[in-house]
């Protein structure tokens, strides 16, 4: 399949996000990517649904919404309303995981499940037939502009080695420290998507550069 590049709005300048959006979906992203934290699961706050429904009307492309919050529940209904194509959610702090993800897709949304780096890939098995991705978090979630775990690409390999063993439509997305370098190295333990986030916005190159370098 194609591989896709899904731009984490994170650090990009958000005095200017809407320009910010379009240069990205120009220069050929795949899908805007949505980070949405509440201080309390992750160490930082971003935004909310108010937000991405005014980045809904920003694009066209798929938004991915990686959703690091303790109550996912309680606005997975927020985020579909606001335009969200694809949800993710944890799994190391809900032990109502599965009725989590039923949620999602009752709200007609595609659903995916998250996994930081300190949680093993067998975590997810149990509900690896209900999601459409998984996310393998390649650095720990919170920030923007961290660096690539490199522990990640074995987790990456076995779930690719899995999901290919089982013959399941299941893709997989890695999150963290993507660029030029680390992009070659995660496609090739089995990755399709790659968020992308600060090496396209703060891209001293510019954002058809940095895409130009991710696709070559
Ligand atoms: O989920 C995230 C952080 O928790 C972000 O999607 C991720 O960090 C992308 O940013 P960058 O490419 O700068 O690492
Ligand atoms: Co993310």
């Amino acid at each position: 399949m194609k591989k896709m590049i899904s731009a984490s709005i994170l650090n990009a300048d958000f005095s200017c996000l809407e320009s910010q959006i379009q240069a990205a979906e120009k220069a050929g992203v795949d899908w805007i990517h949505l980070d949405i934290m509440d201080g309390h699961f992750v160490p930082n706050i971003s935004f909310g649904p108010q937000i991405a429904a005014m980045v809904r009307k920003m694009t066209s492309l798929p938004i991915d919404t990686h959703l690091m919050i303790s109550n996912p529940d309680q606005f997975i209904a927020a985020f579909s309303d606001a335009g969200a194509d694809y949800i993710s959610v944890h799994v190391e702090n809900n032990p109502h995981i599965h009725r989590t993800i039923q949620n999602i897709l009752k709200n007609g949304k595609h659903a995916g499940i998250v996994l930081n780096p300190g949680t093993p890939v067998q975590a997810i098995y149990p509900v690896l037939h209900m999601v459409s991705y998984v996310l393998i978090m390649s650095v720990n979630p919170g920030f923007g502009g961290q660096s690539f775990l490199p522990e990640s690409l074995d987790k990456i390999s076995e779930l690719s080695a899995k999901i290919k063993a089982e013959k399941r439509d299941v893709l997989i997305e890695v999150d963290g420290g993507i660029n030029a370098e680390t992009l070659p190295l995660a496609a090739k333990a089995g990755a399709e998507i790659f968020v992308v986030g600060s090496y396209i916005f703060t891209n001293p190159q510019g954002i058809p550069h940095a895409m130009q370098t991710l696709k070559a």
